[in-house]
């Protein structure tokens, strides 16, 4: 309790960087094993910062728990490395300086798809081998998700009395990841217990002063502030950060203007900057009270209207709609394309749908292709969006260019891994799963971007998800959807399916699903497209009976491709009765195929309209 007692009427002066000062002297291994291996180099830094006048030391635990060290092989160790950890910084501060346990968030930067449980997990096991060695308090740094912050903070807050920091990180000024204010932010960990609140990481001095003006002095709590030395810059294949310790000592000095008590320094911080900030606060008071303007983020979102075009979520549960995939062309010559997207529109499908360089492979872009499908026919465009090829970055920008050019219709998935196509060796990016794209997008729907940027406008998007009902456990596949449901997607389309019976099967396990799903439909061309269909194409499946039925005309091209229509329309006449989207996916660009499919399942339509209509005046 005498750290929170200091902090009454004084401020503590913290550490600096572990990590990157270890990056710096060319560590390039796991940071916490140094406590095991080489324990006089952790010390060395401990006491480095001792001397430049720390009064708070952290322990060099910030990864060390079961999820992290399992990177390197060393999750065994996760109770020798935080016992090591604690007894070093111990040695080193004597009864001169605070001994804080610290643990790092998990998800980082970008929300990996990585459990609450999972991390309960880890948290439970590093804090206890670091209370078990009695630190002085907890450092809980670098949260860039709330969520995971609160959920830590209330397991350390139920297992001791002992002072806790806990300390978001964010991306832009002022504002959590999602769009919380820190101000809000910082109040509900203060509710939760914490003893001190604050933020470290990701933001220079300049930034993280800003963030912090304009919040009010929390009540209970102290304030906490850990910037980083400045933005890293990247020279030949190194982060390196500014380093200009007078800086940071004016900022410093600055920050205990806007109510921090406890405050040290993250990435990129030395003994030197501590030192000179040491010096400066050296007969510094921290303030008693702040006048406070209070500014309301704000979002300034205000919807656009999508020019009265009806979203094909409530399309589909009003009547039977038809969305048709045709792939931009993987080469220049796209009046086959152009072709192919008129005679469908002629033919009266609700969307062209567009794959992102499907299999892997590239094609034009298809949101080059959907602004000429637009202007040429005024053709609803579909675009698939994959995680593969884009970074957060570069999803983001790609996103708010599709809202300016007034498509709003997507599909976020995955991504066919790049093993299997044209170009094996490109990297995948991966930034984010399916589920957290289409919360991206969801979020930007209400007017903000990834990191809580408000976006000043409200992006329309609707948000199809990818369905693969092709599997063993069509059970274990319905949960995914019901995540991606959760997670905002407001229908699904399908990989084709070939089975009749297994359409029924997709339906009982679907059907008490929120939102509507597209099955999908792709006729075959021959013996040899099925074929490989079924044994190489992760996804699909064939059956016997059609497999057998296509190999029957394996000799005649014109009648393979008769026969392929002929299955996909006796699958279309089960997938009608049950499903009221048909996704209708076009085999290499053979769009008349398609067109024909189109054709067939309007005449039922039609049919059964005529039908409908008869009865309803034979009833009259
Ligand atoms: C309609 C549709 C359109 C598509 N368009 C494109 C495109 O344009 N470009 C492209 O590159 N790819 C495309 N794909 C392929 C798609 O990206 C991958 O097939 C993807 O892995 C499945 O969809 P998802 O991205 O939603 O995956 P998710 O459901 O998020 O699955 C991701 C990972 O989980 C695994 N997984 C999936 N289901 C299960 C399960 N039941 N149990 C355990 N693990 C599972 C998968 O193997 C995958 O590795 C499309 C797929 C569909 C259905
Ligand atoms: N205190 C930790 C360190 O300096 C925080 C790092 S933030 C990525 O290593
Ligand atoms: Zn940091």
């Amino acid at each position: 309790m005498a750290l929170l007692d200091d902090l009454k009427d004084g401020l503590l002066i913290a550490d600096g960087a572990m990590g990157t000062l270890l990056y710096s002297y060319g560590v390039g291994h796991c940071y916490e094993e140094l406590n095991i291996s080489q324990p006089e180099q952790i010390q060395n830094i401990h006491q480095a910062y001792l001397e430049a006048g720390a009064q708070v030391l952290q322990t060099n635990t910030y990864a060390a728990n079961y999820t992290k060290l399992s990177r390197y092989g060393l999750e065994d160790a996760v109770k020798s490395i935080n016992l090591h950890a604690v007894r070093l910084a111990k040695e080193t501060a004597q009864d001169r300086a605070y001994v804080l346990g610290t643990i790092g968030g998990i998800r980082g930067a970008g929300k990996k798809a990585i459990t609450l449980e999972e991390i309960k997990r880890s948290f439970r096991e590093q804090l206890y081998w670091l209370l078990h060695e009695k630190v002085d308090g907890l450092l809980l740094e670098t949260y860039y998700d709330l969520e995971e912050l609160k959920t830590v903070l209330q397991i350390a807050r139920q297992e001791t009395t002992l002072p806790i920091i806990a300390q978001v990180s964010l991306h832009e000024v002022g504002v959590l990841q999602g769009g919380l204010s820190l101000s809000e932010a910082l109040n509900q960990l203060e509710e939760l217990g914490a003893d001190i609140v604050g933020a470290n990481c990701r933001l220079g001095p300049h930034h993280m002063l800003r963030s912090l003006e304009n919040i009010p002095l929390p009540k209970q709590a102290y304030l906490s502030a850990y910037p980083n030395a400045s933005l890293p810059d990247y020279i030949d294949g190194r982060f390196i950060y500014q380093s200009e310790p007078d800086y940071f000592a004016q900022q410093a000095r600055a920050l205990v203007e806007q109510g921090v008590r406890l405050i040290g320094g993250c990435c990129g911080t030395t003994p030197a900057h501590i030192k000179a900030m040491a010096e400066t606060l050296k007969n510094v008071k921290p303030i008693t009270e702040k006048e406070v303007q209070p500014k309301p983020i704000e979002i300034e979102a205000h919807s656009v209207s999508q020019g009265g075009q009806e979203q094909l979520q409530h399309v589909v549960r009003r009547r039977k709609s038809i969305i048709v995939e045709l792939d931009p062309p993987k080469h220049l010559n796209i009046d086959c394309f152009l072709e192919g997207a008129q005679a469908l529109k002629e033919a009266g499908i609700d969307a062209l749908t567009m794959a992102d360089n499907s299999l892997a492979s590239p094609r034009i872009s298809n949101m080059a292709m959907a602004a000429l499908i637009r202007q040429h026919f005024d053709l609803l465009p579909l675009v698939h969006i994959t995680c593969r090829d884009r970074n957060l970055i570069g999803l983001q920008s790609h996103l708010l260019g599709l809202h300016c050019l007034g498509m709003h219709h997507v599909l976020a998935v995955t991504g066919d891994p790049t093993k299997i196509g044209d170009f094996p060796g490109a990297t995948s990016v991966y930034d984010l799963s399916s589920f957290e794209l289409i919360q991206l997008i969801k979020q930007m729907n209400k007017g903000l971007s990834f990191s809580g940027k408000p976006l000043k406008q409200q992006t329309t998007f609707s948000v199809a998800a990818a369905f693969n009902p092709n599997v063993r456990h069509l059970e274990r596949a319905v949960s995914r959807l019901e995540k991606k449901i959760e997670a905002g997607a407001d229908y699904f389309i399908s990989q084709p399916v070939y089975d009749h019976e297994h359409m029924h099967k997709i339906r009982e396990a679907t059907k008490h699903l929120p939102v509507p799903i597209y099955i999908g439909i792709m006729p075959l061309t021959s013996s040899r497209n099925a074929e490989f269909l079924h044994h190489e194409v992760p996804g699909i499946k064939l059956t016997d009976e059609i497999r057998q039925r296509m190999a029957s005309v394996a000799h005649d091209p014109h009648l393979s491709q008769q026969e392929g229509i002929s299955i996909a329309k006796s699958l279309i006449d089960t997938a009608y009765n049950l499903f009221n989207g048909i996704y209708i996916i076009t085999p290499f660009m053979r769009y008349e195929m398609s067109v024909e499919l189109v054709t067939y399942i309007h005449a039922k339509q039609h049919t059964e309209q005529e039908r409908e209509l008869h009865h309803g005046k034979h009833i009259v």
